[in-house]
């Protein structure tokens, strides 16, 4: 995370409402009603195939959906502008890094299409914070599968104001450190007011998660913390 800590937001934070998507010919889904209120982390369950990384994509902005709309803090996406499209931080499934740039131009590059100031700054703070400082001249192709997504995840550290954070199998690869070590941060960031919106094939402790069946639709608290998908 940046060094100041963030304040907690107000409003209602990001919402889809009655959205749908398609695939080809297949309707993926429809009808889905998700909000990712400050200070949440939402658990997307769903079998494989089911739509869980389409529908991250929507939220993100980074798919238009079959039909349905957007909101932020309660104005549709397309009128909050920027301030809708700055608060959001989609990290995929791929890591997004480019394998001939070292891994710090890689993520000042990321950082900077996004808009941050001071991305190379940043960045190397970022990988000092992630514990990646040794590998920040390391070319990106030369980087262990781990060490790549802690890459990748460093991104949350990069811009202070990306509240939403959604996040496709986020723990995928890492370690045990690791994963204890993105769990904090997910936890700190909710504390702070931010949202999470993450997908994940592990079990992991994240006290006070919700889960959403994307097939099913029923949300429930995470049983004693613990979130299996
Ligand atoms: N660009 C695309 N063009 C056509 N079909 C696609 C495209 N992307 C995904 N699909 C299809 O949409 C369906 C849902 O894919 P999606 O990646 O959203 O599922 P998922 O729930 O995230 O799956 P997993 O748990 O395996 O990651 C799959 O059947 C997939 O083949």
């Amino acid at each position: 995370m940046a060094d100041t800590p963030t304040t907690t937001s107000p409003g209602s934070g990001l919402e889809g409402r009655a959205l749908a998507c398609r695939r080809g010919r297949r309707l993926l889904f429809e009808g889905v009603d998700i909000q990712l209120k400050p200070g949440s982390i939402t658990w997307l369950r769903g079998t494989n195939g089911s739509g869980k990384t389409s529908l991250m994509r929507i939220l993100a902005g980074l798919s238009t959906p079959e039909a349905g709309e957007l909101l932020w803090n309660g104005r549709p996406v397309r009128e909050a502008g920027a301030a809708a499209r700055e608060a959001v931080l989609y990290i995929g499934h791929a890591n997004a890094l480019k394998d001939d740039l070292t891994l710090g131009e890689s993520l000042a590059f990321l950082g900077r299409l996004g808009g941050v100031q001071d991305a190379s700054e940043r960045a190397a703070a970022a990988l000092e914070q992630a514990e990646l400082a040794d590998r920040r001249a390391a070319a990106v192709r030369t980087l262990s599968q781990g060490q790549r997504r802690r890459g990748a995840l460093a991104r949350l550290a990069l811009d202070e104001r990306a509240r939403t954070w959604i996040l496709d199998e986020p723990y995928d690869a890492l370690d045990a450190q690791s994963t204890a070590r993105l769990s904090a941060l997910l936890l700190a960031h909710a504390a702070r007011g931010g949202a999470v919106l993450l997908t994940s094939h592990q079990v992991v402790e994240l006290a006070g998660a919700v889960e959403y069946d994307l097939e099913t639709r029923r949300v429930q608290n995470a049983r004693r913390g613990r979130v299996t998908v």
